[in-house]
This record gives structure tokens, C-alpha cells and sequence, in this order.
């Protein structure tokens, strides 16, 4: 593994090759830092670490575009397959906050298995001694698919704001709401565990990808998760967004069900705090893009809720990469709020906590820019040192009831704390 500071050996060369009879990609990614972006059964799995580039605070999107498109130009890429996903690629993650102590990563594997459609493919990749254009690292080996460690389990407790707290923190969210120009305000709240040491993540992951399989499942340097909200997509000069926002639980029976769903798509409370991010994310991606389209709210059924959900296109007319675009984007008003900087300093008031990497982009990004990064939703990061720390948040508006956000998070918490369990 090279890091960011070591330039001499940055160039990287990438040999991308179709293989036949990839089943599962899991089989393929590391027991304990899996490297996975998943969705229907198709994306790629990574292991090692041929790069790894670092950043941090306010600069961190900005630093990163800049770094990959360094690294983009100096690699030596063989792709005789040419899907989005294969040649070069960087998986990533990142801070939600600009002063968060969490670091922001992207990281090249020295392996890729992916898949799309009836293709597979391998890459491998190998860091280029600048000096004699050798191998200064080659991993020429084949991959590797190893069955599951043993089975675990993690009980969580609350973390830093415990309901009662996180209660409150509503309550006066409200009230700061009435009282100052901020219309909605995203609060979260955690939970925290321990994996036992040596547990293989890629169970936890396995269970979320066959329990969410329209869901992006992600794991990244620690931070892993099954998120439903795709912040931007970006293929060959076009862009697509799903914003969500408006939560209700799934009813007991179909007809139960349906009336919920009926229900929130007419609710005034969930469709204001729908608004607020469809509106952010077309004022944002608005400037790096023609014909942005948006579709009318449609209620989205997941497994444990249902969200209202809005699609976005549009045509790209500023050669913006993905991280460029999500560098403009991030943070949406589905995790932060509007208008920004008022939710933002609100949510620095009342969650006594950093929130990491939840609620930032993760994703990847290849060498051409395109990529799909999603919000880390339904997440959890596990540590080196074992601790796993979940979140969940609600969009809170005027009319927001403190018991029923509670019980809200507590849905968004279903995902993590049963495939933990
Ligand atoms: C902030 C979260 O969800 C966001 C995305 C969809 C619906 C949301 C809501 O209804 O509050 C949130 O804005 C979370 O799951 O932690």
C-alpha cells in the first residue's frame, strides 16, 4: 500500500480482463476491511490496497478530485472489457462534517471482481516505479473467494444522545425552527456495539445485500451499510440523483400498507421536508448541468419503510466529475437541512456527537470521472479496534412530533442492528 505523500510511486497500472463465473462477489472482498459496492447482485468487490489518498476539512472533495485526476492521468490502463466500473477505480468514503476527526478515503484495491449484467471481470492493479517504470508492487496472483468466518453477534446500546436525549434534541430543534430562518433541520442519533475480534464483515454485508437488494450495499474502510439514497450517479455525460426524504413505517397487512403509503405521499409534513432536498440537489447540481429533469414524488417501498422519493436527470455540460459533483452537492438538505449553514449550526448544537462518515458520500469513481456515490444511510463504522457506532436521522420541520421521530430512527436503525444480531 502506498499513501498520497509518497508521489514516486503514484502511477498505477491497471489491467482489467473478463472472466466467466463470478457468482458472488463477497466470496472475493477481505474477512475484516471488506471492500464492496453492490446493488441487484451487480458492482465489484475489492481487496488490498494498491493506493490509499487521505483527506480531511473543508478542502476534502476538492482535495480529492484534484488528487485523482493526478492519479487518473498517470495510469497505465488495459481494459479490454470497458464498463463503467472497470480499468481504474477508486472506492471512497467521506467525513460528513468539514471539522470532523473522521479521515476521507479513497483507496485502490489490488484486486477488483466485478459484475454487470452477463459480464464479470478482474482487475488487478500495480503500483509503477516512477524512476524505472518497473512493478514497485505487483499482485499477480489470481483472486481468491474464502468462505465465511464464524458466525457473531453485536448487541447495541445507545451511544452519545440516548432516546430521551434525542427526544429533546427534536423538541428544540422545533423551537429553533420557529425562532430563526432554519425550515428543517436533520437530527441523528447513535448506538454503539463491539464486533467480536476477527469477525468477518462481509456476513453482516451478505444480509444486508440479500435484505435490501435495491439498496446500494457499501463497505469501505470500516464504514459499511445498505443505503436506498443515490446522491449522484454520473455515466458518459449524464447525471441522475434519487433524493429521498418523508419516512413512514410499513403497515402490518397489504391494506394497512397501502394506506400508509397513501397516506405519506399526501402528508403536507413529509412532502415539505421532501421539498427542501429535492430543491438542494437541483440548485446544486443546476450549474454543471442541461435539461435537469425531476420527477413528481413517488413513495419508495423498502423492506422495514417507506420514503418519499424523487428521480433527477440531467445532461452534464461541464466535463464535472463525479467527485467534483459531489463535492458541489454534499451536504443535501435529506441530511443536513435548509438552508444549509443554519441546519448545519443547529445540528453542531444538539448531537454531541461527530457524526463520521454517516450521512457523507460513498461511492466510487474511475478513472474517467464517472462514478455513483450514494449517502451513507443504514450504516455503521466498525473500528480497528472493534467498536461499531450506528446512526440514524430524521428530517425535522415545524410540525415535527418528537415520539414519532423516535420511533422513526428507530426504523432506519433496522437494517444495521438485525444483520449485527
Ligand atoms: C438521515 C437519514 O435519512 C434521510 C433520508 C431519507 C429520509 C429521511 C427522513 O425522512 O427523515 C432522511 O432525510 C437516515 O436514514 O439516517
Amino acid at each position: 500500500m502506498v499513501t498520497a505523500t509518497e508521489s514516486r510511486v503514484r502511477a498505477l497500472r491497471i489491467e482489467t480482463t473478463p472472466v466467466d463465473g463470478i457468482r458472488s462477489l463477497l466470496f472475493f472482498a477481505e474477512q475484516r476491511s471488506p471492500l464492496l459496492w453492490m446493488r441487484r447482485g451487480e458492482g465489484f468487490a475489492g481487496a488490498g490496497e494498491a493506493l490509499r489518498l487521505e483527506f480531511s476539512g473543508p478542502t476534502r472533495f476538492t482535495d480529492a478530485a484534484a488528487a485523482w485526476a493526478e492519479v487518473a492521468g498517470l495510469a497505465q490502463v488495459h481494459d479490454s472489457v470497458g464498463l463503467p466500473g472497470t480499468g481504474l477505480v477508486a472506492f471512497g468514503t467521506f467525513g460528513f462534517a468539514d471539522d470532523s476527526s473522521a479521515t476521507s478515503v479513497l483507496i485502490v484495491p489490488e484486486i477488483i471482481v466485478g459484475r454487470r449484467g452477463s459480464h464479470s471481470w478482474v482487475t488487478r492493479v500495480s503500483a509503477v516505479d516512477a524512476a524505472d517504470g518497473s512493478d514497485a508492487s505487483a499482485r499477480a496472483d489470481d483472486p481468491v473467494a474464502t468462505a465465511f468466518g464464524d458466525d457473531y453477534r453485536v448487541t447495541f446500546r445507545p451511544g452519545e444522545l440516548p432516546p430521551a436525549a434525542f427526544m429533546e434534541a427534536v423538541a428544540s430543534a422545533v423551537r429553533h425552527i420557529s425562532a430563526s430562518d432554519a425550515r428543517k433541520v436533520v437530527l441523528a442519533r447513535d448506538l454503539v456495539g463491539t464486533v467480536p475480534s476477527g469477525s468477518d464483515l462481509r456476513r453482516v454485508l451478505a444480509e444486508l445485500a440479500l435484505g435490501y437488494p435495491d439498496c446500494w450495499t457499501f463497505s469501505v474502510d470500516g464504514m459499511l451499510g445498505s443505503s436506498p439514497e443515490t446522491l449522484v450517479r454520473s455515466e458518459a455525460g449524464t447525471v441522475s440523483a434519487r433524493v429521498l426524504a418523508g419516512t413512514a413505517p410499513r403497515g402490518r397487512d397489504a391494506v394497512t400498507d397501502e394506506n400508509v403509503a397513501a397516506s405519506l405521499s399526501r402528508s403536507q409534513k413529509d412532502l415539505a421536508e421532501h421539498g427542501f432536498a429535492v430543491q438542494s440537489v437541483l440548485a446544486t447540481l443546476g450549474p454543471h448541468t442541461t435539461r435537469l429533469q425531476n420527477s413528481q414524488p413517488f413513495t419508495l417501498q423498502l423492506p422495514n419503510l417507506w420514503h418519499l422519493a424523487t428521480d433527477v436527470e440531467g445532461v452534464l455540460h461541464d466535463g464535472s466529475t463525479s467527485l467534483d459533483l459531489v463535492a458541489a452537492m454534499h451536504p443535501t438538505a435529506a441530511v443536513a437541512g435548509t438552508p444549509t449553514d443554519a441546519a448545519l449550526t443547529i445540528i453542531r448544537e444538539l448531537e454531541p456527537f461527530d457524526r463520521g462518515r454517516y450521512a457523507g458520500p460513498v461511492g466510487w469513481i474511475d478513472a474517467h470521472g464517472d462514478g455513483e456515490w450514494a449517502i451513507a444511510l443504514r450504516c455503521a463504522q466498525v473500528d480497528a479496534d472493534d467498536s461499531v457506532r450506528a446512526y440514524a436521522g430524521c428530517g425535522i420541520v415545524a410540525d415535527s412530533v418528537p415520539a414519532e421521530e423516535l420511533a422513526e430512527s428507530r426504523i432506519k436503525f433496522r437494517p444495521i442492528v438485525e444483520v449485527f444480531a
